[in-house]
């Protein structure tokens, strides 16, 4: 018996999706918004990472939205890992309902709702939003990529693109994480001297590589899957690029123990890997 196997979209579907999808993301990033942190109970998840009321109504939110929009199409949540069917090879959506949760438990405006949509275990579509900020960085792979700066009116729209890295020994700007640093990625700072580190919670820190103001985003130690999916597709979009270590580039859903992604290196300026 033949099996209907989901569809495989490509970049024009990812076009049209993509208002529908940020729609979905902000109201995710209200409903975060909504809640009141002094009150909220934190619970701890087998990992020892934090959840809480927030990360599980913007899961909601994006699931019944998805659910909605495009029901043919699998979803995988860092909420909800466990109602999966690996390898996924054709499309689905990768989410993150609320990165930063130590940002956001904290009382820190750096967390993020991330959405990405993965075709053959890249990436193509991501939406960033990070509704404290009121700013959202989307692209589309091959399409460009784009920030939203969110008030009272409609948004308003800048492309955005990677910038050039300085050469070596001028000065060069690095995002690292403000809640977990580690040796291997504080080496490899150190290997380039001058650095102007911008520390920073959350997917934020992919954002602000995409936008093109700062350089690179080295984390050498793990994260997992949903943490950098749409965060990969927008810099990529922007013209940026991320590998791990050695230049590889980096797969989605295909299986990895746990999702977990060893480590990774956000360039904003390709050329810069050759350095
Ligand atoms: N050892 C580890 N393994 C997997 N993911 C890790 C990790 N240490 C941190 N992370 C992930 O890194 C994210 C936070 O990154 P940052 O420090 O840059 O803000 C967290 O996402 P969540 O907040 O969604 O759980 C967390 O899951
Ligand atoms: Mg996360």
């Amino acid at each position: 018996m033949n099996e209907a196997r989901p569809p495989a979209l490509d970049r024009e579907a990812a076009a049209v999706l993509i208002e529908p999808l940020t729609e979905i993301v902000i109201r995710a990033g209200a409903a975060i918004l909504a809640v009141n942190r002094s009150a909220m109970k934190v619970d701890g998840k087998t990992d020892g990472s934090p959840v809480t009321e927030a990360d599980l109504a913007a899961d909601r939110i994006i699931a019944e939205g998805l659910a909605r929009v495009v029901p043919e199409i699998p979803t995988l949540s860092e909420e909800r890992v466990q109602t999966l069917a690996l390898p996924y090879m054709e499309s689905f959506f990768l989410i993150d309902p609320l990165d930063g949760t130590k940002e956001f438990v904290a009382g820190r405006n750096e967390f993020t709702v991330n959405l990405a949509l993965v075709t053959q275990g890249t990436p193509l579509l991501g939406i960033i939003s990070a509704p404290a900020l009121g700013l959202i960085w989307r692209g589309i792979v091959g399409r460009g990529a784009e920030r939203l700066t969110l008030g009272n009116g409609k948004p308003l729209v800048e492309p955005i693109r990677t910038r050039p890295c300085p050469p070596r020994g001028q000065p060069w700007t690095v995002a690292v994480s403000r809640s977990h640093g580690d040796a291997r990625t504080e080496a490899f700072i150190a290997a380039r001297p001058r650095a102007v580190r911008c520390e920073l919670g959350s997917a934020v820190k992919l954002g602000r590589v995409a936008e093109g103001s700062v350089d690179i985003y080295p984390r050498l130690s793990p994260t997992s899957e949903w943490d950098i999916a749409a965060g990969h597709a927008v810099v990529a979009a922007a013209g940026g690029k991320i590998t791990d270590s050695t230049g590889a580039a980096l797969q989605f859903g295909t299986g990895r123990t746990g999702f977990i992604v060893p480590e990774f290196i956000a360039w904003g300026d390709p050329k810069a890997m050759e350095s």
